[in-house]
């Protein structure tokens, strides 16, 4: 598929070049070049929209602002003051990547600012740069800036010859970026922000940056568009630019294309453009719009995952049928080429569709692979030597309004151990485990990693320092293979690799769990117990010296939990020292060597695990009347 891409992609934009170059000799009507221009258009601006909100998922109201500035900056500098149409094309760059680092700088440090609170974020910034170029008489002032023909090569014909040449060059320039974004470690960490975020971070991703440098590149493209975008309309006005058409447009074409894939923004804006040109020429009038909206739902209902990802799933029966039918409605008397066109690429679109659907074989789980369990559950912790201090929290308080989830707890967690962390309900053990992991801050005291200070470090760095966790309801990469799970882990983690090396390594930990039959399958597929077998591989791969199991057996059945305590007996002989996190008794007594009990946020013991389960405190405090009885 890769290589199919690399010498597919530049011949469609060589082949559309010399479209124009020969227009006259092909006798290619300028209309259609009008129409293509358009289009390639909406590529930009649905791939600048689609780099960070559709791989990360961080949707954006606010695409407006970057074809605000764009065409903001050649209509002012060309427009009015005569500077060259192509440095105000580089202004252009430069001032949407600085409106991008402030906005991201702003909206990605504040955990609190995701979905719908970044969405609003993203549609006040082009309110507030209308209202800024409506007020200033430098920038528009209210009356709106004639842009003129700028200087262009004498071979290239007609202006509109040149703008089709420069949209064609800006759009190949974006699918460009997006395609290389996609294939390389942004592409995944930004996959992995889009499934699970906080999980993607305590693997090792460092998601601030990646975010960032998503939304700049998107900045920067749809920047750049704008600028083109100044030439193609000549006239730049507030209410056109800043208008909401343009991010509506943009979600429409990405979402209806394919958010996930570099081409759905593309298929996308093929197929919008077409069907808005086709619907106007029909004569519908007002009826147009019901009729385009009518057909753009029923699109995003039978293809929710777009009409690209349909296409290339069977890509000959698609091209198959787009052939036929555009054969077929081209020789229709009252048809024009265009019609054609459209009828065989919504053709190809539900074909492809119907024949996904019949020939997707209904997904089967295999069950996971289960040790002798009976010798497994009775086997004690293995012998391994206590070592050296690795993690150290000391004095840490943690404190929800009034709520002291902790309170002055300090621990030491050594290589070679694995030590049970219990306590009754709402005791703090949860909260514990966040901060040894780095994603909640502790409110006062010192966590160190190997002597090092990481006390209000981000998940990615205590990752990197050698603590990775699981999740006590399973967070899975939902839009990746088990393998590629796991994958992440390796790419990101404490030594990081590439992603075919990861993929090799990845193999390691899913055969430590039992899960490496299931390598190709996706999380959807799995049962409970292979999530949580899957969550332990994934935070084995990011190569930790201190693994946090938060509840990993909750919900199992008993043969389950035997296997899984056989996985982490192993994990453990593989030299990663544990802290599990554990509701029944029997599995922590038969696992941990140390045993510590939180109470109200306290430590109330800490030690050899018979002796703490003896200890009368303990038994009041944790076991309560069931003990007695
Ligand atoms: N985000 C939060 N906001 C407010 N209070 C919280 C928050 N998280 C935890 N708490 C409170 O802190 C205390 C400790 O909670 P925590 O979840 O750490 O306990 P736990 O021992 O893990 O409980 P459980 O065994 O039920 O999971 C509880 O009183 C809980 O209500």
């Amino acid at each position: 598929m890769r290589r199919r891409a690399l010498i597919g992609f530049p011949l469609a934009i060589a082949l559309l070049a010399v479209l124009s170059l020969y227009r006259v000799t092909l006798g290619f009507p300028v209309a259609y070049l009008v129409l293509i221009t358009s289009i390639l258009f909406w590529v930009t601006q649905a791939t600048s929209w689609n780099i960070l909100s559709g791989y990360s998922g961080y949707f954006s109201f606010g695409q407006a602002a970057y074809v605000g500035i764009g065409a903001y900056s050649t209509a002012v500098l060309f427009g009015r003051h005569g500077v060259n149409f192509y440095l105000t094309v580089v202004v252009a760059a430069a001032l949407s990547a600085v409106l991008a680092l402030a906005v991201g700088a702003l909206a990605f440090r504040l955990r609190s600012l995701r979905g719908e609170i970044f969405a609003l974020l993203t549609l006040a910034v082009p309110f507030i740069l209308a209202a800024l170029a409506r007020i200033n008489t430098s920038i528009d002032g209210g009356q709106g800036i004639i842009v003129s023909v700028p200087d262009y090569p004498e071979g290239i014909g007609l202006f509109q010859d040149f703008l089709y040449l420069i949209s064609l060059l800006v759009a190949g320039a974006a699918v460009a970026v997006a395609f290389v974004i996609r294939r390389t470690r942004i592409g995944w960490a930004l996959s992995a922000v889009h499934d699970a975020e906080d999980v993607a971070e305590g693997l090792g991703v460092a998601t601030f940056r990646y975010k960032l440098q998503a939304l700049v590149a998107s900045a920067v493209i749809g920047g750049v568009g704008g600028a083109v975008f100044a030439l193609q309309i000549g006239f730049v006005a507030v209410d056109s630019i800043f208008h909401l058409t343009i991010p509506l447009f943009v979600i429409v074409i990405s979402v209806l294309g394919g958010r996930t894939h570099w081409m759905g923004p593309v298929a996308g804006a093929v197929l919008v453009v077409l069907l808005q040109d086709r619907l106007t020429a029909s004569g519908l009038g007002e009826w147009q719009l019901i009729v385009l909206g009518a057909i753009l739902v029923a699109l995003v209902i039978v293809a929710p995952e777009g009409i690209w990802s349909e296409l290339r799933a069977h890509p000959l029966v698609a091209a198959g049928t787009a052939l036929v039918v555009i054969a077929v409605v081209w020789f229709l008397p009252a048809a024009e080429p265009l019609d054609a066109v459209l009828a065989g690429l919504l053709a190809a679109t539900v074909v492809a569709m119907v024949r996904g659907r019949l020939s997707k074989p209904p997904p089967r789980v295999p069950p996971a692979e289960t040790e002798n369990v009976e010798i497994a559950a009775k086997a004690q912790p293995a012998a391994v030597e206590i070592g050296a201090p690795l993690v150290e929290c000391t004095d840490i308080t943690r404190h929800f309004g009034g709520v002291r989830a902790l309170d002055g707890v300090s621990l030491t967690i050594h290589e070679g151990e694995i030590v049970g962390l219990v306590g009754p309900n709402g005791s703090g053990k949860s909260t514990l485990v966040s901060i040894l992991a780095g994603s909640q801050r502790p409110t006062g005291g010192r966590l160190s990693i190997e002597g090092h200070d990481v006390t209000g470090r981000p998940p990615h760095r205590i990752a990197h320092a050698g603590v990775a966790r699981t999740y006590q309801i399973p967070k899975p990469f939902t839009s990746m293979t088990v393998r590629d799970n796991v994958a992440m882990a390796v790419m990101f983690g404490r030594t990081p690799k590439g992603l075919d090396a990861a993929r090799a390594d990845a193999l390691r930990p899913l055969e430590t769990v039992g899960l490496a039959h299931l390598a190709d399958a996706y999380p959807a597929a799995l049962n409970l117990h292979q999530r949580q077998l899957l969550e332990i591989a994934r935070a084995l791969a990011a190569n930790p010296k201190v693994l946090l199991l938060d509840e990993a057996l909750a919900g199992l059945n008993p043969v389950e939990i035997d296997n899984a305590v056989a996985v982490i007996r192993r994990v453990h002989e593989s030299g990663v020292a544990i802290v599990i996190v554990e509701h029944l008794l029997r599995v922590v007594n038969q696992l941990a060597t140390r045993l510590v009990v939180l109470d109200r946020g306290t430590r109330l013991a800490d030690g050899d695990p018979k002796t703490v389960l003896a200890d009368p405190a303990v038994v009041r405090a944790y076991l309560g009347k069931r003990a007695h009885a």
